[in-house]
């Protein structure tokens, strides 16, 4: 839509856009197809003005030959002797009768157009008509109220800057005059300019301070004009007189904006068409009519010829030097408006029907203006001056602030004061321990014998696990349940003394295995953060420090006992007895209890350490503005890629079972519980994710370790320095990106491994309950040695005991689940692994503890939204473990159709109740799977339905080592596809 209504209020204008008003005459293009969205086509708005008769009209008793019959249009009054047959009606975008005043011209018909210039669109108004038809004093008005306006806006407009110029010229006989510089009195010429079009050479220009200013250099332009008495007008302009206002704006806060918006705006009074026989003009008056008629002919070929369009052939524009000059405003890069004025005086109806012909054919003429952004010259200037001392300066001083010197310091002092805390912590705990191995030798008892073993058992477990749950009321099933959890302990401890030490010797190689990638993660840093510093020897002995904390960490490795089983093929010395064996294996246990706790401080001063570090990064300085989300998102995806790690560490990791009782845990209830009831994804997509990405980590680290090298070495050549400090701005920033996304990386990955040291933490405790339960056996007569007669003795009846525990137990750990919105994969592959042997003790108990824990949790939680810390391990709701059972009952619904024949599955909803046309009936009918805990065929019926979809049979495809204590990997991947997602289900 191109513009037809002129009048729109500068506040409606849109800033970057030729603006469109909607238009009762709709003679408008289409905007040029594919055009920018910057540029559109526009048509010259016309409007006309028929003045009063004036008085020599008035005494000569002239009648009046035209009348306004609306807002539009304008017709000839019928005449009794005129018979020809001209056209008597003229449409225009405005027409203004004898009784409106310029304000309303400038208003409706040109304000507009005049006002597009503020916002970087050339604008043009002109003023055609013949001599005495009050061109100029229409002209005046209107520039009057242009300039009130554009300061108006300016002054409505403080964020930008403004700069105004003027220049004034007339065209008099042919001859280019400088109004603001008439005293030179020569001719300007006209130049080419390939950029800019026909300029005026040496025309003056001056800058308006302010609107008065202005004002006064139009007055001074008027003055100067060529003025000269006619018969038809006292005061008759006889020269085309163009007054040019440059308008140049900035946004004024965006210093680095450069560009800015610039157009021309011009008031055109043209001299007025004469007939030399009306205007009586002779001589000098005749030469000048001649002059002016012959420059607005050219003008009317212009017009004529571009009102048929552009590409009519030659457009005559050089023909005369007002159609020169004033070129881009006819059917070029401006927005135009002709004012076309008329006298209502019969005697010059022909005069005036001919500028109605013109105003015809200049209603048809298109323009195609643009917003016009410049780069001022000076401006660039100084931005790039600007730029260049910046990057003079970096290049100076990679670190010119010092503050990252600063931050490593307080790192410094920081790390002296922990290992100080954690000195003092160790020298307490051992005096701790002395003097309760005082007293109780002062009683007579052995320091590690309870009087009451299962007391003591009992509060090891719930001071670890959760210190606050003492003071909570049992709620319906824990006394039974505690009930029982000393009976399995009982039983399993007269069975599991092998299993017990092969499974320390398990915790304690993982341990050592820790220390080692810890080790390995600090030497990665240690590189990043060495090249990022460019050789900065601060740096560098932090790193050192850090590194040092780590070895300190795999000095406190298993005991040289634990190296010689180790050695011996992890066979217990055969001279020994269980029973000794076992006592060694507590004293041990015991006197490395502050061995995990130890790494865990280590770990979370590292920790600390380098988060201090990649605080320090110049990019995480200044960097406020990355979202959260974006962070979490980028980290975990530089976390796969950059982690280092070996194979080994990576199935470690798919194994490990999250501890609830860590004390790092506990405190920021750090427990991944999306994926205790995440859905698993569709098959073999899990296991090719876990066999690919440690690969590719592997060989990401040191990749960018050594493009880092790259950079730092090239930056420190002369030649590289000399040839662009833009490039090495560049490769600078890519360089601090690349060491902040390792360093980041490496610290997600040393919070990784704090959360193992706390699984370890809570394995250890687990064995230390389950050794102590030896040790009491020991005590009160059960003696290993005669162990195995004691169980033939006892064998029958201990199987009917074990059963109805089993039974018991099972049933608890049902309704947990269904409180604890558990998985219904991991419930199915449970319920039926587990049918009572004597050897699911173990499993029955581990599964009650850590759903017991979950409850309590969940309870504690709530359905508060999980929140996300900055390791991104994800804190259990309520409410997110409901939306991760529903997922994965969405999961299993989708694998309906492929896994049931269509005749199971209209047999399974007729079953269980599921309308067979029903929508959904899929989730439906999943959705009614594991929902009633208390109905024990509800539960088996349940259980092997989600068999079956997830492919599980009992008979083989799972084992049962993964619920087990222990970390191996599962022996065979291939037994089922899922298994690496059901390992992330048992997290706790
Ligand atoms: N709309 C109007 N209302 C009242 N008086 C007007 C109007 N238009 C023009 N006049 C008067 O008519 C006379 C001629 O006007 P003006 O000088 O503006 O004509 P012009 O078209 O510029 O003539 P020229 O081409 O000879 O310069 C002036 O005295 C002016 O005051």
């Amino acid at each position: 839509m191109a513009m037809r209504t002129p009048g729109t209020p500068v506040s409606k204008m849109d800033r970057t856009q030729a603006v469109t008003p909607v238009s009762k005459i709709d003679r408008t293009q289409a905007v040029t197809p594919g055009g920018s969205s910057r540029s559109r086509e526009e048509k010259i708005v016309v409007t006309v003005r028929l003045r009063p008769l004036n008085k020599k009209e008035l005494v000569a008793k002239d009648q009046v030959a035209w009348e306004c019959v609306d807002d539009h249009t304008i017709v000839a009054k019928p005449q009794a002797q005129d018979r020809s047959h001209h056209q008597s009606s003229f449409t225009f975008d405005k027409v203004f009768g004898p009784e409106s005043f310029t304000e309303n011209v400038y208003e409706d018909g040109v304000k507009n157009v005049a006002l597009s210039a503020l916002m970087g669109i050339n604008a043009t108004i002109f003023a055609y008509g013949q001599t005495s038809s009050g061109k100029t004093y229409t002209m005046r008005g209107v520039t009057e109220k242009a300039v009130n306006d554009i300061y108006n806006h300016i002054i409505k407009t403080p964020e930008r800057d403004f700069t105004i110029k003027i220049s004034g010229l007339e065209i008099y006989n042919e001859n280019v005059r400088d109004l603001l510089n008439s005293e030179s009195g020569r001719a300007l010429k006209l130049l080419d300019d390939p950029e800019k079009g026909t300029v005026v050479e040496k025309l003056v220009e001056e800058t308006a301070n302010n609107d008065q200013h202005l004002r006064h250099l139009i007055s001074i332009c008027e003055a100067q004009r060529q003025v000269g008495e006619t018969a038809l007008n006292d005061t008759s302009s006889r020269s085309h007189q163009i007054i040019r206002l440059t308008i140049q704006s900035t946004h004024r806060e965006n210093s680095d904006c450069v560009r800015s918006y610039m157009a021309s705006l011009n008031f055109v009074d043209l001299a007025g068409s004469e007939r030399a026989s009306q205007s009586q003009a002779d001589g000098t008056r005749l030469r000048e009519g001649c002059h002016i008629n012959l420059s607005l002919m050219t003008l009317t070929t212009v017009i004529r010829k571009l009102s048929v369009g552009k590409r009519s052939g030659h457009i005559p524009y050089r023909d005369s030097k007002l159609t020169r000059i004033l070129q881009h405003s006819l059917g070029g890069n401006a927005r135009t408006a002709i004012i076309c004025t008329l006298s209502p005086a019969l005697t010059h109806v022909e005069q005036s029907r001919n500028t109605l012909y013109f105003a015809n054919r200049a209603k048809e003429v298109t323009n195609n203006a643009h917003v016009n952004m410049v780069v001022s010259d000076k401006q660039l200037v100084k931005h790039l001056q600007k730029e260049v001392a910046r990057l003079e300066a970096e290049r100076r001083t990679p670190d010119p602030s010092r503050e990252k010197d600063f931050k490593i310091q307080q790192m410094e002092m920081e790390m002296e004061e922990l290992r100080r805390q954690r000195d003092d912590a160790q020298t307490q705990l051992e005096e701790l321990r002395q003097k309760l191995q005082g007293e109780e030798q002062q009683k007579g008892l052995n320091p590690f014998e309870s009087p009451d073993p299962p007391v003591r058992k009992c509060l090891s477990y719930s001071v670890a696990v959760t210190p606050s749950s003492e003071n909570k009321s049992l709620n319906r099933n824990e006394r039974a349940r505690k009930t029982t959890l000393r009976q399995s302990m009982i039983r399993q401890s007269s069975t599991a003394p092998f299993t017990l030490m092969h499974e320390i010797r398990k915790l304690e190689h993982l341990q050592e295995q820790l220390g080692e990638e810890a080790t390995k993660a600090l030497e990665v840093l240690q590189k990043e953060v060495a090249c990022h510093r460019l050789g900065n020897q601060d740096a560098a002995q932090t790193i050192a420090k850090l590194q040092a904390e780590i070895r300190e960490m795999r000095t406190v490795k298993p005991s040289a006992m634990l190296k010689d089983v180790l050695d011996n093929g992890d066979v217990i010395a055969p001279n020994k007895s269980v029973s000794a064996n076992l006592k060694e294996e507590i004293t041990r246990l015991h006197s490395q209890g502050s061995t995990i706790a130890n790494l865990e401080e280590q770990l979370e001063s590292v920790q600390k350490s380098i988060d201090k570090l990649v605080m320090s990064l110049p990019s995480n300085i200044n960097a406020g503005d990355e979202t959260p989300k974006a962070k979490n998102h980028h980290h975990q995806s530089k976390k796969k890629k950059l982690l280092p790690l070996t194979p080994s560490s990576i199935s470690n990791r798919q194994n490990f079972l999250k501890s609830p009782c860590s004390p790092l845990s506990a405190s920021r209830q750090v427990l991944d519980c999306d994926a205790e009831n995440k859905a698993p994804q569709e098959n073999n997509s899990s296991a090719t994710r876990g066999a690919t990405t440690p690969q590719g980590s592997e060989k990401e680290t040191p990749q960018k370790g050594e493009e880092s090298g790259d950079v730092s070495s090239r930056e420190s050549t002369p030649g590289y320095r000399r040839s662009s400090s833009v490039n090495m701005k560049k490769m600078q920033q890519m360089f601090q990106n690349a060491a902040e996304e390792n360093v980041r990386s490496i610290r997600a990955y040393v919070t990784e491994l704090k959360e193992r040291v706390a699984k370890l933490q809570y394995q250890k405790q687990l064995l230390v309950c389950q050794v102590l339960e030896l040790e009491a056996n020991e005590g009160a007569g059960y003696s290993v040695e005669n162990e195995e007669n004691t169980i033939v003795e006892d064998e029958e009846q201990s199987q009917v005991a074990w059963h109805i525990t089993f039974i018991e137990e099972r049933q608890q750990i049902i309704e947990l689940w269904h409180v604890c919105h558990v998985s219904i994969i991991h419930r199915t592959q449970f319920y039926l692994l587990f049918k009572g042997d004597q050897a699911d003790q173990i499993y029955m108990e581990v599964e009650l503890r850590r759903l017991t824990w979950l409850e309590q949790h969940l309870a504690e939680v709530g359905n508060a939204t999980p929140a996300r810390t900055c390791d991104e391990s994800a804190v259990v709701s309520l409410s997110s473990s409901i939306r991760a059972l529903r997922r994965e009952r969405e999961f299993l619904a989708r694998r309906i159709n492929s896994r049931l024949t269509p005749e199971e599955r209209e047999e399974l909803y007729m079953k269980w109740d599921v309308p067979l046309e029903g929508k959904q009936r899929k989730l439906q009918f999943v959705n009614k799977l594991w929902t009633d805990p208390y109905d024990s065929r509800h539960v088996q019926e349940s259980a092997e339905i989600v068999a079956k979809l997830v492919g599980f049979c009992e008979s083989g495809n799972i084992s049962k080592e993964m619920f087990e204590l222990n970390f191996a990997v599962p022996s065979d991947k291939r037994q089922w596809n899922i298994v690496d997602n059901i390992s992330n289900l048992l997290h706790l």
